[in-house]
């Protein structure tokens, strides 16, 4: 099977999930993004270094600054028309998650989103009712096979031993068919606002400490906070506790937040709703803390300690040695 995995790097957006090898499709193109820092001819270099990637194709303009589904889909569509690619993957993030159905739409395709596992080239394994079952779907449709997914469910791809030299090519994508009108659409971009840059992303941290209703306020959550920063961990909460306004919503995870896949995932004062569970299935090792001995989430942890959060956190913020 010839293998052509291509990368493109469009704009200035965040942008850099796992391109694994499980995606050397015949000819597939991932849609990769890159987060702050590097600029994008960096993130392109880094890109290209992957052994599974052949190509990374670059569309630099100012156009594709902001995350926004209009111009990016067509962008998408007008490097399909080009490169005929059998399949199309983005991250199932609310970025990819809002330019894949819609550039989806303009090449007539059905995309599949959240995959979490490849069975085959056109065989694919995503969670269904709030990730209580697992379906497997054989996608029949006409190329590209488009997918979103879940990049927390696929190891993170090794790029060590590739030289500069037998480092992929990078290419401009040839924006002259792309008009004026093609980057106006009917979302307009207004403001990005994203959660304190010191601390871990969510989505890619090692550990997560969770809160949720049982903080009962947003200075108690604090205590969360303070224990994330002693372990140099994300902070993540419930829906519950994010109703409730203790932290704002970016830090939500489950079915309707982010989907996290930490080493280590420490909930206190969590039930562990079918909704919240859904999106911590893939941690490594689950911790819960809560003072009720039968919550659902100690079905799901791996260590549990029945009792009184507003003790065990003053503790451990106690016991644990300062961070370096
Ligand atoms: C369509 C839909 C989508 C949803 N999406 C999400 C989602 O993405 N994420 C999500 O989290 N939820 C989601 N929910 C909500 C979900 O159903 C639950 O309501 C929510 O997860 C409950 O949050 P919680 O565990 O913080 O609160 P609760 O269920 O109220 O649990 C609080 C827990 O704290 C414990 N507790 C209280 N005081 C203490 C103490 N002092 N010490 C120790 N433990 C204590 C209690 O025993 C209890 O178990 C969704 C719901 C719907 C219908």
């Amino acid at each position: 099977m010839a293998i052509r995995a291509k990368l493109a790097a469009f704009g200035n957006r965040s942008l850099a999930t796992a391109i694994a090898s499980r995606y050397r499709f015949i000819s597939t193109l991932v849609l990769a993004e890159h987060e702050g820092g590097p600029s994008l001819r960096e993130a392109a270099q880094a890109a290209s270094c992957y052994p599974s990637v052949s190509q990374v194709l670059l569309a630099d303009s100012d156009k594709f600054t902001h995350p926004l589904a209009e111009p990016w889909a067509k962008l998408l569509h007008v490097v399909h028309k080009k490169g005929n690619f059998s399949h199309i993957v983005t991250a199932s993030d609310s970025f990819g998650k809002n330019i894949l159905p819609r550039a989806a739409a303009l090449l007539d395709v059905s995309p599949i989103t959240d995959v979490i596992e490849v069975s085959g080239s056109h065989l694919f394994v995503r969670p269904i009712y709030a990730g209580n079952a697992l379906s497997t779907i054989r996608y029949t449709g006409s190329d590209p096979c488009m997918l979103t997914i879940r990049s927390t469910s696929f190891p993170v791809a090794s790029m060590s031993a590739h030289s500069k030299s037998s480092a992929a090519a990078i290419e401009q994508v040839d924006l002259s068919t792309f008009s004026e009108d093609d980057a106006v659409g009917k979302s307009k971009f207004v403001k990005l606002s994203s959660q304190d840059t010191e601390r871990p992303d969510l989505g890619n941290a090692r550990i997560v400490v969770t809160g949720g209703r049982g903080l009962k306020s947003a200075e108690n959550f604090k205590m969360i906070e303070k224990l994330a920063e002693k372990l140099g961990a994300a902070v993540g909460a419930t829906r519950a506790a994010v109703d409730a306004g203790f932290v704002p919503n970016e830090l939500q995870v489950g079915q309707t937040g982010k989907i996290v896949g930490p080493e280590l995932y420490m909930a206190f004062g969590v039930s562990g709703a079918i909704q919240h569970l859904a999106g911590i299935t893939d941690s490594k090792v689950i911790v819960a803390i809560n003072k009720d001995a039968d919550a659902p989430i100690f079905q799901v942890a791996d260590y549990g300690i029945v009792g009184d959060l507003f003790e065990v956190i003053p503790e451990l913020l106690e016991k644990l040695p300062e961070k370096k």
